[in-house]
């Protein structure tokens, strides 16, 4: 169980977004843990309702139905920086969730414009009672934007193909990385038409990650937050 007692960070929000595999999770725990708060994957929000939806065999295509059914997507976070959950009403989906088939479908239901508010409505009542990093496409300016700490964290398109080619298929060679692309840059390109993780929106610290290591990477938004709150582990 996460013990939220580090009273310096009770209120504190931290918003990261950033493309596919630039490091979001993987940071945000990593800084999370250093700081006593809770660690939100709103992408894994996404991923749970298009399995729900899957789940139910609802053709993804039909906006409406979808539109009209996701208020019902019993989604429930586990928000433990070490220990993170995902259920779908009593089902641990934390495995399910990423599967192919779902990375595969989910930008189809990122981009229905209802299950975006439902969800930006439920991330922004985590966001209200403070003490998490939230991380995702759209934290730093539709789900946070008034966050004292507003992160971008990019890397190249080439590093990031590389890092899920060797997390998915333990090489980056080329048709690892050609098995990627979809995973990493069809998905950016049509998550981009909702939200927008590509530029830094003003007064948001941008992150190149692409020549850093993930202890570097770590320690650099670690100094954005002393920086912006004075805050430190
Ligand atoms: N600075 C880094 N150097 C090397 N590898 C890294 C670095 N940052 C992250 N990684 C690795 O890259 C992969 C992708 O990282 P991660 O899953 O955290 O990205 P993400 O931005 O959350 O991706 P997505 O949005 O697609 O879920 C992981 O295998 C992770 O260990
Ligand atoms: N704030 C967000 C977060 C995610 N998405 C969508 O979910 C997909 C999965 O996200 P991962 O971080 O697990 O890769 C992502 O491809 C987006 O379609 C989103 O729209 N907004």
């Amino acid at each position: 169980m996460l013990s939220r007692s580090n009273p310096a960070t009770a209120d504190l929000v931290v918003a990261i977004d950033g493309p596919s595999s630039s490091g979001k999770s993987t940071v945000a725990r990593r800084v999370a843990s250093a700081l006593g708060l809770r660690y939100l994957d709103t992408g894994a929000m996404y991923r749970a309702v298009t399995w729900w939806m899957l789940d139910q065999g609802i053709d993804l295509a039909d906006t409406e139905r979808v539109a009209a059914l996701v208020g019902q997507v019993p989604v429930r976070m586990g928000m433990d920086p070490a220990s993170p959950t995902v259920h779908v009403g009593e089902t641990d989906v934390a495995a399910a969730i990423r599967e192919s088939r779902i990375s595969a479908a989910v930008s189809q239901i990122a981009t229905n414009l209802t299950v975006r508010a439902d969800l930006v409505a439920r991330q922004r009542e985590i966001a209200a009672e403070g003490g998490v990093i939230i991380e995702g496409r759209d934290i730093t300016t539709v789900v946070a934007p008034e966050a004292p700490v507003r992160v971008l964290l990019t890397a190249s398109e080439d590093e990031r193909l590389a890092r899920r080619a060797h997390e998915l298929h333990g090489s980056v060679d080329d048709s690892a990385v050609a098995a990627t692309r979809d995973e990493v840059l069809r998905r950016d390109a049509d998550d981009s038409t909702v939200a927008s993780f590509q530029d830094a929106a003003e007064g948001v610290d941008v992150v190149d990650s692409s020549q850093m290591s993930l202890n570097d990477v770590v320690a650099a938004v670690l100094e954005l937050v002393e920086k912006r709150t004075g805050i430190a582990p």
